[in-house]
């Protein structure tokens, strides 16, 4: 069997386009811009890229980019003092602190400082609170990527086992919460979970979210899965440095029903979520009405 390929990119396109016309009838109809700031601290080149992606496809859709770069010996009295100008500046709809922080800085202090309306990353406790309850939040932008890649091929996914491999807050338990409210047989794996082949080999649906390169073999999927790569790995071949993710595609491909790539899967989709929840935090803020198909 040779898998169908989630194409990302394209999907992650279709919906800038949707995020673009909302912004444009929220600007014409309501006079109101959306706003989207991102925080930078330090110098990681990866992050670095990261953010000029973001703000180009922010500017792209038609909305406002405000970037804040600090320097990595940066005090979180500072980083709060920026944090606080931003909750209280109107033109500004959506934050994110872009992570991993400085070792010295406290991450989930930095994100709970956040006002949860603006925390379009929806990493605010009150939005991990919300999802777990089944309550209108800010939903992850990854997992929410994942889940309209998943939707948008299954229709469906009412009873089918998903597997989850990784649990961090930002991907892994976010993810499993949205496949649990689309009614999925949920099971989170992690680095102590026993024979992880096993586990795999029952999944419907694989996500993998772990940060190794091409751990997920073809012989750990079952025929006809739906496999989703959230992994971005940077390794060394023949001299040149290439993104794989965490699923070693060629394998993964002969036996899978459908799989995304690394590049042009996920990441392309969390970028257009974070759009989309720029756009969704603006209504929500003025009190308008949200676009169809933006959130979960
Ligand atoms: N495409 C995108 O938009 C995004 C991609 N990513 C990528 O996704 C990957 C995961 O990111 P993130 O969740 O932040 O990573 P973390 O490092 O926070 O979490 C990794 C998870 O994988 C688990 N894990 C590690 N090794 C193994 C193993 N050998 N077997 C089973 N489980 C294992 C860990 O288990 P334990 O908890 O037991 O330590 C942990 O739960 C990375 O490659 C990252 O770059 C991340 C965000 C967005
Ligand atoms: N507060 C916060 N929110 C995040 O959402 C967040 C974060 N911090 N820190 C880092 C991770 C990682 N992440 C990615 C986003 C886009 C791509 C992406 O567009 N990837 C392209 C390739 C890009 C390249 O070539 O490097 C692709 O997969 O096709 C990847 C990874 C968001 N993250």
């Amino acid at each position: 069997m040779t898998a169908t390929i989630l194409d990302g990119k394209e999907f992650a396109a279709r919906v800038r386009a949707k995020v673009a016309d909302h912004v444009t009838l929220l600007k014409e109809k309501h006079s109101v811009t959306p706003g989207l700031a991102v925080v930078l601290v330090g110098e990681d080149p990866a992050s670095q890229v990261y953010v000029r992606s973001k703000g180009k496809l922010t500017v792209e859709v038609g909305m406002a980019s405000f970037e804040h770069k600090l320097d990595a010996d940066t005090s979180e009295a500072d980083l709060l003092a920026l944090i606080a100008r931003l909750n209280a500046d109107p033109e500004v709809h959506g934050i994110l602190v872009q992570l991993p922080l400085p070792s010295h800085l406290d991450s989930d202090l930095v994100i709970n400082s956040i006002d949860p309306s603006k925390d379009v990353d929806g990493f605010h406790i009150s939005n991990v609170g919300l999802l777990g309850t089944g309550q209108k939040s800010m939903v992850p932008c990854t997992p929410l990527g994942c889940l309209m890649l998943l939707r948008d091929h299954h229709g469906n996914l009412s009873g089918l086992n998903a597997v989850v491999v990784g649990r961090s807050n930002i991907v892994g338990k976010p993810m499993a919460q949205l496949l649990l409210g689309d009614s999925c047989t949920v099971t989170i794996a992690h680095s102590r979970s026993k024979d992880l082949p096993a586990i795999c080999q029952g999944a419907d649906i694989l996500v993998a979210a772990v940060g190794r390169a091409a751990m997920v073999r073809g012989d750990w999927i079952k025929p006809g899965a739906t496999v989703i790569d959230v992994g971005i790995n940077r390794i060394e071949r023949d001299g040149k440095t290439k993104l794989v993710g965490d699923v070693h595609f060629d394998s993964a491909a002969q036996v899978a029903g459908a799989i995304t790539p690394v590049p042009g899967g996920v990441g392309p989709m969390t970028i257009a979520c974070l759009l989309a929840n720029t756009v969704t935090a603006t209504c929500r803020a003025h009190g308008l009405a949200e676009p169809e198909g933006l959130t979960v």
